[in-house]
């Protein structure tokens, strides 16, 4: 079965004016936009409204991790800003999961709603430091299969674990990939990592990419060089 992949530019800016030089010139039909911690501390609900109302699909990246009232009323929130997709830690376990996905049952606008696994800045050494033994791939499993159990949409986690994800939780199951690096780009602190080319042949729906578009000379062309490549080689 082959999906094909939606891209989501990651628009880790320090404020509403650096984001919309970029925003600006891109059209809701090329890419979905991702908000995440450092923009959205800098220019709140508000840039994230008017990103909605200039019609793009926007993935709040809030990676939520609290008690499970907490996290209920936080993703409640997110959804009255009309965003497309939104996200908890799935370390904040199955009680969080279900008030979060409950929050936002029976509501006009639901978001989907995604559980982070593990960071894709994270190898097995991390997960030991803090006493975790399964390797990323098994804990990833294992996470996933409790969001999917909480009755959550998808899972944020790196391409490398999407095959046996998609053999243990079927092609429905939405997975989210941030860790994408075009061919020759800089890793920077991603450590499983994968091309926007294998990430979108392996049916991922939702590619993340950041930092090789924002931080290129050009973003714009960055961002259309990924886009035509994904086109070619889905050809
Ligand atoms: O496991 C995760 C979860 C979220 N992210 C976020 O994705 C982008 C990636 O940006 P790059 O510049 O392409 O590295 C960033 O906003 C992270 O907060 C992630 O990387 N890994």
């Amino acid at each position: 079965m082959t999906t094909r992949s939606q891209l989501f530019v990651a628009l880790d800016y320090a404020d509403a004016q650096s984001a919309r030089q970029l925003v600006n010139q891109l059209d809701p039909k090329l890419c979905g936009l991702k908000v995440g911690k450092e923009l959205f501390t800098a220019a709140g609900p508000d840039f994230v409204r008017e990103l909605v109302q200039s019609g793009f699909k926007v993935f709040l990246d809030l990676k939520f991790h609290d008690i499970p009232n907490t996290v209920a009323k936080a993703v409640a929130a997110a959804a009255d800003l009309g965003v497309w997709m939104v996200n908890v830690h799935a370390m904040g376990g199955r009680r969080m999961l279900v008030a979060a996905r409950d929050a936002l049952a029976d509501r006009e606008h639901r978001p989907l709603l995604i559980a982070v696994t593990v960071l894709t800045s994270m190898t097995a050494d991390d997960l030991r430091e803090l006493g975790i033994e399964r390797t990323p791939e098994q804990h990833v499993q294992a996470l996933a299969q409790l969001a999917a159990d909480a009755g959550l949409d998808g899972v944020v986690c790196s391409a490398h674990e999407a095959e046996s994800l998609q053999q243990a939780q079927g092609h429905e199951f939405i997975l989210v990939t941030p860790g994408i690096r075009p061919h020759g780009s800089e890793q920077g602190d991603q450590r499983r990592i994968m091309t926007p080319e294998q990430a979108a042949a392996l049916g991922i729906q939702v590619l993340v990419i950041g930092r090789p578009i924002t931080q290129a000379k050009d973003p714009l062309a960055a961002l259309q060089a990924i886009q035509e490549s994904l086109t070619a080689s889905s050809a």
